[in-house]
């Protein structure tokens, strides 16, 4: 990370919903430009799984000096999320009742503990209102329980590629990478120098073929030459697991999906659509074509289910990670969405355009 997070620690017991509570709570997070007297410039920023708090890194396109959210005029505020390695607690904070990382022992945290952390952190900074609040896939999963939640504290949320259950098939795929990540003997093995990694490795291995799509690569991915073995896609994949292992805790991974699996607004509430019904901002729901985790029905379910919503879908060979890539049609969304809502974001989906592969040129693909 190019800058630090602040650090606020709570130092009274924080209730899981799982009925563990955490004796101590540490939030990190990162604010940009500084809260107007009136208190009406705040853009909440929630992250994906692996993301961390530093918005303008990760999202720069969106998040920084003359961008969409500039702190010149917006107080921007990211937390990392309760169970991640990006500062705030998690698997691998000290226990303070052993004296050494929670590790494994973590306990299990839902997208309502995170909800419940960020509140902390809400009040703390002295926020009553927030103008915009956006994320994307896990991130979006945190906005929208938030808004149902706490729906007078919203003006504007954005949902990108997101849902309000977490779906049998997005469960499966978590499972699938938890099964990677248990079938890795080194695991549990206490002074092991790389113990996990190469069940992390192939989590995210399993994890990019759910955010990709076919067509991305076959654009990125496609060998020059006839060969037998050694293919661009097999490196690709390893190296994408290794970068992982490099930047991430393994036993945050495992918390971190076990969080997303939980996710259900309508869960305690009658259901999903008693819950939606409760979220009063003005919402814009962001589907994209390709995403094969989230797939666009689960955006429409939201933007049908909450009172004046927009919906728009992207078209992008991203697959899900398009919310993290396509930020400057996101951009533009979002700006018509805030500054010239009478010109109704299209609500139905254009038809599929043909993509013309030659043309494209992803990160990365020029190097292998
Ligand atoms: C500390 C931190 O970095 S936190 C960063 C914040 N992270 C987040 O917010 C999480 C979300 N971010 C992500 O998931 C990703 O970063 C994304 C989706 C935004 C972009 O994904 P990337 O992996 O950067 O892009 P892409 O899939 O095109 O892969 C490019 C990388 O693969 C490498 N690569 C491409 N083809 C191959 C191949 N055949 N074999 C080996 N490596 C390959 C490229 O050289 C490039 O490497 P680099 O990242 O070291 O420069
Ligand atoms: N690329 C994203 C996918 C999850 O939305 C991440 O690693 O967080």
């Amino acid at each position: 990370m190019a800058e630090s997070p602040k650090r606020w620690k709570v130092t009274r017991p924080f209730q899981l919903e799982c009925g563990t509570t955490l004796p101590e709570l540490e939030i990190a997070y990162h604010t940009y430009g500084q809260l107007s007297a009136a208190g009406d410039n705040v853009v909440w920023v929630c992250h994906a799984l692996t993301g961390n708090s530093e918005a303008a890194d990760w999202w720069d396109g969106l998040v920084g000096v003359d961008k969409l959210f500039d702190p010149e005029h917006y107080f921007i505020v990211c937390a990392n999320m309760l169970g991640s390695c990006y500062g705030s607690t998690g698997p691998a904070s000290i226990n303070p009742a052993t004296q050494k990382p929670y590790g494994h022992d973590f306990p299990l945290v839902s997208i309502r503990d995170m909800i419940a952390a960020h509140e902390l952190l809400r009040v703390e900074l002295g926020i009553e209102k927030i103008q915009v609040a956006l994320g994307g896939s896990m991130g979006g999963q945190q906005v929208l329980e938030w808004a149902v939640q706490q729906p007078l504290v919203f003006e504007h949320i954005v949902l990108l590629a997101t849902n309000a259950q977490h779906s049998p098939w997005g469960i499966a795929f978590n499972e699938s990478q938890r099964m990677a990540i248990y079938a890795d003997s080194t695991l549990l093995e206490e002074g092991h120098p790389e113990a996990g990694k190469k069940g992390l490795e192939t989590a995210r291995s399993i994890a990019m073929l759910s955010y990709r799509s076919y067509d991305t690569y076959q654009l990125s991915q496609t060998d020059s030459e006839e060969k037998l073995d050694g293919f661009r896609a097999s490196s690709y994949q390893r190296y994408q697991g290794l970068k992982l292992w490099q930047r991430f805790n393994v036993f945050s991974y495992l918390t971190l999906s076990r969080a997303m699996d939980s996710h259900n607004v309508g869960r305690g509430r009658g259901g999903i659509e008693n819950a939606l019904r409760e979220v009063k901002a003005n919402t814009l729901v962001i589907g994209i074509e390709t995403d094969l985790l989230f797939p666009i029905r689960e955006q429409e379910q939201i933007a049908k289910g909450i009172t004046g919503a927009q919906y728009t879908m992207l078209e992008s060979i991203y697959g899900h990670d398009g919310f993290l890539v396509e930020f400057q049609r996101i951009e533009t969304l979002i700006r018509q969405f805030l500054f010239s809502p009478e010109a109704k974001i299209d609500a139905s989906p254009s038809p599929s355009q043909a993509w013309n592969v030659s043309n494209v040129a992803l990160p990365g693909s020029e190097k292998f």
